[in-house]
């Protein structure tokens, strides 16, 4: 769908309806259409382009292909040491030159994801008011009330398929970067098309502002948020239920929304209340859920026995601590027939009040309350160790350093093949590092984490740590559901996409002691996860865009964006 018209408006001609858009597109001139991001191809416009777009004399006479233009760009990225640095001119590029920004995305992924997300993501977030100078998404602020459906008539694309929004309340672990969580739906939407080749100008990324009760940011003469305590009852809900109301007004019932970096409370809320009405997906409660699922299949490989035989200690008990936790059990129910609530007694959660025991059940969060077994209270993580004798161990407290010496030591001696995933985000939010890991454990760990940790020797032998971040499902996950035109996401969607995954692990992959497949793979891996997420939507009869194909994998390769131009009649 992406790939193969020859037009002057690239693949977006479709999206070019007049009647729809408030201006109009012209490409008269050669000089628009070179400071159009989705039209410009810089160096690259051909002799003919020139003559026929009116570019003679606006560009050198050299002709360069788009492999040059990218080796000469990935010269420059490398030349910057500071990793901001670097962010900054990715940016720079996704604003001046789209097709050649992914490109280099698609071609350098396991180099350049660092950079476009976790970590340096999050500390873009944290500087974004000083570093911002193209404005990217949409921002939807309290000033905005009752405007909405008006203000997503402002974008300029018809065809949005994903929108990805936050309202920078829990932007990774950093906490509330109120506006300045941008950075976040941004970074997701470019994986999206790099990763899973959802064409960008289907992609959407929102901010919503309600303010923010972080005070340096509000103290910040560069921030560019709203400069108030966030908004919280009945004037949050009702923004947010103007924003559902209006998404699926302007764009239909089948663009997916997919909530990011929300705070608990309204992450779960949100879920819950529009997940029967809208297409609706958390990121960090069902995308990281489905990712660390697909680690822990994959990992029996090298610890044997089913998922049954496990005992699962979770330090951090939010969206991604029971997103996991929920998607196990409900794994295992699968597997052996039990109800969910008996397969959730052996998955333990850790929170900052310590472990969540049946005693505490009335002061806890609702989210919490599945997980509140019959035992003594324990305070520390090193006790709760001790006390359940876990064999895999996951931290998504959004707090780094957790997992300390005795805690990892405590799960090496217990265990031959400790598994110990150190989930937050960015990097300083990790519960340990790989080199911790692997140290402490004397080279026994199977270890993995949210954000990417260098290959590490320990006694002569390399070590490959895993990335157990959703960037492996979402991108697949959204694909899938586009493609089917889903109307809804269910759990067997999850569960379908973890396989997915774990699919694409190879002995090769294991005999490294890797529990994911290289991101070097991921449009094929993506491909394959969109395959199994779109037949579950047509098995559960959810599926719109009928019929069925026959083959799924080439429906989902033959859709995705090819960052490589088009030439220009
Ligand atoms: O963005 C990431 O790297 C993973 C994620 O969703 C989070 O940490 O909130
Ligand atoms: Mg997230």
């Amino acid at each position: 769908m992406a790939d193969g018209v020859e037009d002057v408006y690239g693949e977006d001609s479709a999206t070019l309806d007049q009647s729809f858009t408030p201006w109009t597109i012209s490409v008269a001139s050669g000089y628009s259409l070179m400071r159009d991001p989705r039209h410009n191809k810089g160096l690259a416009f051909t002799e003919k382009e020139r003559d026929a777009h009116y570019l003679r004399g606006l560009l050198p006479p050299v002709v360069l292909s788009q492999e040059l233009q990218e080796k000469k760009m990935m010269n420059i990225i490398r030349q910057y040491t500071v990793p901001l640095h670097r962010y900054m001119a990715m940016v720079e590029l996704q604003e001046t030159n789209e097709r050649l920004f992914y490109k280099l995305l698609v071609d350098n992924v396991e180099e350049l994801l660092p950079i476009v997300y976790t970590p340096t993501v999050g500390e873009a977030c944290q500087k974004f008011g000083s570093i911002f100078k193209h404005p990217q998404g949409l921002y939807i602020s309290l000033k905005e009330k009752g405007k909405i459906l008006e203000i997503l008539n402002n974008w300029p694309e018809r065809t949005v398929k994903v929108i990805v929004v936050t309202d920078g309340e829990r932007i990774l672990g950093l906490g509330d970067l109120g506006c300045q969580g941008m950075g976040i739906p941004v970074g997701k939407l470019s994986l999206y098309t790099a990763l899973g080749g959802v064409c960008p100008s289907q992609c959407l990324p929102i901010t919503i502002d309600v303010g923010t009760n972080n005070e340096k940011l509000l103290d910040d003469e560069f921030y560019i948020g709203l400069r108030q305590k966030r908004a919280t009852g009945k004037e949050y809900a009702d923004l947010l239920q103007e924003f559902m109301c209006a998404v699926k007004q302007n764009y239909g019932e089948k663009v997916l929304i997919q909530f990011e970096d929300f705070a608990n409370h309204n992450a779960f809320e949100l879920l819950a209340r529009y997940s029967s009405t809208h297409l609706v997906f958390n990121d960090d409660i069902q995308g990281t859920a489905s990712v660390v699922l697909a680690g822990l299949l994959s990992a029996l490989r090298l610890l044997g026995g089913t998922l049954a035989d496990h005992t699962f200690l979770f330090l951090g008990a939010g969206e991604a601590g029971t997103g996991i936790a929920e998607l196990i059990a409900l794994e295992i129910s699968e597997q052996n027939g039990k109800p969910i609530e008996e397969n959730r007694k052996q998955i333990w959660l850790v929170d900052s009040k310590g472990l969540i025991v049946a005693s505490r059940k009335d002061s806890l969060q609702d989210f919490k309350k599945p997980w509140a077994h019959d035992h003594e209270p324990i305070a520390e993580l090193k006790n709760a160790v001790e006390a359940l004798k876990p064999t895999i161990l996951i931290g998504t407290s959004g707090v780094g350093k957790q997992f300390t010496k005795e805690v990892v030591e405590a799960m090496a001696s217990l265990n031959e093949k400790p598994l110990i995933m150190a989930l937050s985000n960015p990097t300083s939010q990790a519960e340990c590092t790989a080199e911790e890991a692997y140290t402490w454990s004397e080279g026994r760990a199977i270890f993995a984490s949210g954000s990417p940790f260098d290959p590490f020797e320990y006694n002569g032998k390399t070590f490959i740590p895993g990335q157990a971040n959703n960037a492996y499902i979402f991108p697949g996950f959204g694909l899938g559901v586009i493609m089917a035109g889903s109307t809804r996401v269910r759990d067997d969607m999850l569960l379908a996409a973890s396989k997915a995954l774990v699919s694409q692990v190879t002995e090769e992959h294991y005999e490294k002691g890797m529990i994911y497949p290289p991101f070097k793979n991921i449009r094929k891996i993506s491909a394959n996860i969109a395959a199994k997420v779109a037949a579950k939507a047509y098995e559960l009869g959810l599926a719109s865009h009928l019929p069925q194909p026959e083959d799924l994998v080439k429906s989902a390769e033959k859709y995705m964006y090819s960052p490589v131009y088009r030439s220009y009649r």
